[in-house]
Protein backbone atom coordinates (compact mmCIF):
# COMPACT_ATOMS: atom_id res chain seq x y z
CA UNK A 1 0.00 0.00 0.00
CA UNK A 2 1.31 3.37 -0.81
CA UNK A 3 1.56 6.25 1.59
CA UNK A 4 1.54 8.33 -1.66
CA UNK A 5 -1.68 11.25 -0.97
CA UNK A 6 -2.33 11.56 -4.75
CA UNK A 7 -5.09 9.71 -6.80
CA UNK A 8 -4.88 10.17 -10.37
CA UNK A 9 -8.34 10.04 -11.78
CA UNK A 10 -8.28 7.89 -15.18
CA UNK A 11 -11.43 9.54 -16.69
CA UNK A 12 -11.05 7.75 -20.07
CA UNK A 13 -13.51 6.04 -22.49
CA UNK A 14 -11.64 2.88 -23.06
CA UNK A 15 -9.66 0.03 -21.19
CA UNK A 16 -6.92 0.04 -23.49
CA UNK A 17 -6.27 3.96 -23.23
CA UNK A 18 -6.75 4.15 -19.24
CA UNK A 19 -4.46 1.10 -19.42
CA UNK A 20 -2.08 2.86 -21.66
CA UNK A 21 -2.02 5.57 -18.92
CA UNK A 22 -1.81 3.24 -16.01
CA UNK A 23 1.34 1.51 -17.11
CA UNK A 24 3.56 4.64 -16.98
CA UNK A 25 2.44 5.52 -13.58
CA UNK A 26 3.85 3.68 -10.50
CA UNK A 27 1.67 2.11 -8.04
CA UNK A 28 3.85 2.56 -5.42
CA UNK A 29 3.84 6.17 -6.03
CA UNK A 30 -0.13 6.66 -6.71
CA UNK A 31 -3.38 5.39 -6.56
CA UNK A 32 -5.84 5.46 -9.45
CA UNK A 33 -9.59 6.72 -9.56
CA UNK A 34 -12.25 4.96 -11.62
CA UNK A 35 -15.31 7.42 -12.27
CA UNK A 36 -18.53 6.99 -14.28
CA UNK A 37 -17.34 7.48 -17.89
CA UNK A 38 -14.82 4.32 -17.80
CA UNK A 39 -16.84 1.94 -15.51
CA UNK A 40 -20.08 2.28 -17.58
CA UNK A 41 -18.44 1.58 -20.73
CA UNK A 42 -15.87 -1.34 -19.00
CA UNK A 43 -17.28 -2.28 -16.14
CA UNK A 44 -15.57 -4.35 -13.72
CA UNK A 45 -12.78 -5.60 -16.14
CA UNK A 46 -11.02 -2.29 -15.44
CA UNK A 47 -10.82 -2.91 -11.64
CA UNK A 48 -9.30 -5.65 -11.97
CA UNK A 49 -7.13 -4.90 -14.79
CA UNK A 50 -5.87 -2.44 -12.52
CA UNK A 51 -5.55 -4.66 -9.21
CA UNK A 52 -3.55 -6.74 -11.47
CA UNK A 53 -1.09 -4.10 -12.06
CA UNK A 54 -0.70 -3.75 -8.20
CA UNK A 55 -2.94 -0.39 -8.13
CA UNK A 56 -5.22 0.45 -5.24
CA UNK A 57 -8.49 1.54 -6.50
CA UNK A 58 -11.34 4.27 -5.32
CA UNK A 59 -14.39 3.72 -8.00
CA UNK A 60 -15.77 7.20 -8.22
CA UNK A 61 -19.54 6.58 -8.89
CA UNK A 62 -21.15 8.85 -6.42
CA UNK A 63 -24.23 6.56 -5.44
CA UNK A 64 -27.22 8.56 -4.81
CA UNK A 65 -31.06 6.85 -4.81
CA UNK A 66 -33.13 5.56 -1.83
CA UNK A 67 -31.24 3.91 0.47
CA UNK A 68 -31.74 0.48 -0.37
CA UNK A 69 -31.08 0.79 -3.57
CA UNK A 70 -27.60 2.37 -2.96
CA UNK A 71 -27.05 -0.25 -0.27
CA UNK A 72 -27.00 -2.89 -2.76
CA UNK A 73 -24.77 -0.74 -5.05
CA UNK A 74 -22.15 -0.71 -2.44
CA UNK A 75 -22.05 -4.24 -1.53
CA UNK A 76 -21.40 -4.73 -5.22
CA UNK A 77 -18.79 -2.38 -5.28
CA UNK A 78 -16.98 -3.34 -2.20
CA UNK A 79 -17.42 -7.32 -3.74
CA UNK A 80 -14.71 -5.77 -6.34
CA UNK A 81 -11.76 -5.46 -3.67
CA UNK A 82 -11.59 -1.85 -4.03
CA UNK A 83 -9.91 0.64 -1.60
CA UNK A 84 -12.02 3.38 -1.34
CA UNK A 85 -16.08 4.25 -2.73
CA UNK A 86 -18.21 7.17 -2.28
CA UNK A 87 -22.43 8.34 -2.43
CA UNK A 88 -23.84 11.96 -2.03
CA UNK A 89 -23.98 13.04 1.22
CA UNK A 90 -27.66 14.69 -0.30
CA UNK A 91 -28.84 11.46 -0.25
CA UNK A 92 -29.47 11.58 3.95
CA UNK A 93 -28.64 10.13 6.87
CA UNK A 94 -30.35 7.08 5.57
CA UNK A 95 -29.42 6.30 3.09
CA UNK A 96 -25.36 7.08 4.59
CA UNK A 97 -26.49 4.42 7.08
CA UNK A 98 -27.67 2.17 4.95
CA UNK A 99 -24.46 2.34 2.93
CA UNK A 100 -22.38 1.62 5.89
CA UNK A 101 -24.13 -1.37 7.06
CA UNK A 102 -23.76 -2.91 3.54
CA UNK A 103 -19.98 -2.50 3.18
CA UNK A 104 -19.24 -2.96 6.85
CA UNK A 105 -16.61 -2.08 9.30
CA UNK A 106 -14.07 -4.89 8.49
CA UNK A 107 -10.79 -3.87 8.61
CA UNK A 108 -10.35 -5.22 4.58
CA UNK A 109 -13.90 -2.93 4.33
CA UNK A 110 -13.22 -0.18 1.94
CA UNK A 111 -13.12 3.44 2.69
CA UNK A 112 -16.80 4.72 2.78
CA UNK A 113 -16.74 8.49 1.90
CA UNK A 114 -19.41 11.21 0.96
CA UNK A 115 -19.53 13.57 -1.53
CA UNK A 116 -20.50 17.28 -0.21
CA UNK A 117 -20.82 20.14 -3.13
CA UNK A 118 -18.75 19.15 -5.98
CA UNK A 119 -15.58 21.01 -6.62
CA UNK A 120 -17.03 22.45 -10.52
CA UNK A 121 -19.92 24.20 -8.25
CA UNK A 122 -19.41 27.79 -7.77
CA UNK A 123 -21.65 30.56 -5.99
CA UNK A 124 -24.09 30.83 -8.84
CA UNK A 125 -24.56 27.04 -8.88
CA UNK A 126 -25.31 26.68 -5.55
CA UNK A 127 -28.21 29.43 -5.54
CA UNK A 128 -29.54 28.08 -9.26
CA UNK A 129 -30.19 24.56 -7.85
CA UNK A 130 -32.52 26.10 -4.41
CA UNK A 131 -29.42 25.96 -2.12
CA UNK A 132 -29.29 29.11 0.85
CA UNK A 133 -26.45 30.04 3.34
CA UNK A 134 -22.98 30.00 2.60
CA UNK A 135 -20.98 27.16 0.99
CA UNK A 136 -17.87 26.34 3.38
CA UNK A 137 -21.04 25.91 6.28
CA UNK A 138 -22.81 23.55 4.15
CA UNK A 139 -20.23 21.71 3.19
CA UNK A 140 -19.28 21.49 6.91
CA UNK A 141 -22.86 20.67 7.50
CA UNK A 142 -23.08 17.39 5.16
CA UNK A 143 -19.24 16.71 6.36
CA UNK A 144 -20.99 15.93 10.27
CA UNK A 145 -24.11 14.51 8.53
CA UNK A 146 -21.87 12.13 6.84
CA UNK A 147 -19.72 11.35 10.21
CA UNK A 148 -22.84 10.67 12.35
CA UNK A 149 -24.21 8.62 9.47
CA UNK A 150 -20.68 6.18 9.82
CA UNK A 151 -18.65 7.13 7.01
CA UNK A 152 -14.76 7.23 7.39
CA UNK A 153 -14.77 10.85 5.52
CA UNK A 154 -16.17 13.06 3.04
CA UNK A 155 -15.14 14.65 -0.30
CA UNK A 156 -14.74 18.15 -0.37
CA UNK A 157 -12.82 20.93 -1.77
CA UNK A 158 -9.41 21.69 -0.30
CA UNK A 159 -10.97 25.17 0.36
CA UNK A 160 -12.66 23.80 3.16
CA UNK A 161 -10.45 21.56 4.55
CA UNK A 162 -8.83 23.14 7.31
CA UNK A 163 -12.47 24.39 8.34
CA UNK A 164 -13.04 20.59 8.11
CA UNK A 165 -10.41 19.44 10.21
CA UNK A 166 -10.81 21.60 12.84
CA UNK A 167 -14.82 21.16 13.14
CA UNK A 168 -14.62 16.79 12.51
CA UNK A 169 -11.09 16.00 13.71
CA UNK A 170 -7.67 14.97 11.98
CA UNK A 171 -9.01 11.52 11.79
CA UNK A 172 -11.88 12.04 9.55
CA UNK A 173 -10.87 11.38 5.99
CA UNK A 174 -10.76 14.49 3.68
CA UNK A 175 -10.72 13.34 -0.50
CA UNK A 176 -9.93 16.95 -2.34
CA UNK A 177 -10.46 17.21 -6.23
CA UNK A 178 -9.77 20.51 -8.06
CA UNK A 179 -6.13 20.13 -7.33
CA UNK A 180 -4.12 22.30 -9.86
CA UNK A 181 -0.50 22.83 -9.86
CA UNK A 182 0.42 26.85 -9.78
CA UNK A 183 -0.56 27.89 -13.45
CA UNK A 184 -2.45 25.51 -14.66
CA UNK A 185 -5.86 25.83 -16.24
CA UNK A 186 -9.30 25.28 -13.94
CA UNK A 187 -10.99 23.60 -16.84
CA UNK A 188 -14.57 23.21 -15.32
CA UNK A 189 -13.13 23.15 -11.58
CA UNK A 190 -14.39 26.54 -9.39
CA UNK A 191 -13.02 25.12 -6.33
CA UNK A 192 -9.42 24.50 -6.71
CA UNK A 193 -6.19 24.44 -4.86
CA UNK A 194 -2.78 23.91 -5.47
CA UNK A 195 -1.17 20.36 -4.29
CA UNK A 196 0.98 22.29 -1.53
CA UNK A 197 -1.92 24.36 -0.48
CA UNK A 198 -4.35 21.24 0.10
CA UNK A 199 -1.92 19.27 1.52
CA UNK A 200 -1.18 21.89 4.24
CA UNK A 201 -5.05 22.91 4.82
CA UNK A 202 -5.75 19.42 5.90
CA UNK A 203 -6.33 17.17 2.63
CA UNK A 204 -5.82 13.38 2.88
CA UNK A 205 -5.38 12.86 -0.38
CA UNK A 206 -5.40 14.74 -3.73
CA UNK A 207 -7.63 13.42 -6.95
CA UNK A 208 -5.78 15.11 -9.78
CA UNK A 209 -6.72 14.13 -13.28
CA UNK A 210 -5.97 16.63 -16.52
CA UNK A 211 -2.97 18.13 -14.94
CA UNK A 212 -1.42 14.22 -14.63
CA UNK A 213 -3.16 12.05 -17.58
CA UNK A 214 -3.13 15.22 -20.13
CA UNK A 215 0.56 15.71 -19.50
CA UNK A 216 2.58 14.99 -22.29
CA UNK A 217 4.98 12.73 -19.79
CA UNK A 218 2.11 11.82 -17.18
CA UNK A 219 5.25 10.69 -14.23
CA UNK A 220 7.17 13.15 -15.05
CA UNK A 221 3.97 15.59 -14.49
CA UNK A 222 3.48 13.07 -11.54
CA UNK A 223 7.06 13.20 -10.00
CA UNK A 224 6.59 17.63 -10.18
CA UNK A 225 3.84 17.54 -8.25
CA UNK A 226 5.40 15.16 -5.49
CA UNK A 227 8.40 17.85 -5.94
CA UNK A 228 5.99 20.33 -4.74
CA UNK A 229 4.94 18.51 -2.15
CA UNK A 230 8.74 18.77 -0.41
O1 LIG B 1 -16.41 17.26 -6.25
C1 LIG B 1 -15.84 16.50 -7.07
C2 LIG B 1 -15.97 15.13 -7.04
C3 LIG B 1 -15.29 14.37 -7.95
N1 LIG B 1 -14.49 14.93 -8.89
C4 LIG B 1 -13.78 14.05 -9.83
O2 LIG B 1 -12.37 14.24 -9.66
C5 LIG B 1 -11.71 14.24 -10.92
C6 LIG B 1 -11.03 15.57 -11.13
O3 LIG B 1 -10.42 15.58 -12.38
P1 LIG B 1 -9.58 16.83 -12.94
O4 LIG B 1 -9.25 16.45 -14.33
O5 LIG B 1 -8.36 16.96 -12.05
O6 LIG B 1 -10.46 18.04 -12.85
C7 LIG B 1 -12.78 13.92 -11.96
O7 LIG B 1 -12.73 12.53 -12.22
C8 LIG B 1 -14.10 14.28 -11.29
O8 LIG B 1 -15.15 13.43 -11.72
C9 LIG B 1 -14.37 16.28 -8.92
O9 LIG B 1 -13.66 16.86 -9.76
N2 LIG B 1 -15.03 17.04 -8.00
Amino acid sequence: MTESPIIVALDFASLSTALHLADQLDPDRCRVKVGKELFTREGPAVIHSLHNRGFEVFLDLKFHDIPNTVAKACAAAADLGIWMLNVHTLGGSAMMYAARQAVGTATDAPLLIGVTLLTSMDQATFNEVGLSGDMPGTVQKLALLAKDSGLDGVVCSAQEASLLQKALGKEFCLVTPGIRPKDSVADDQHRTMTPIDAVQAGSHYLVIGRPITGALNPMQALAEIEASLG
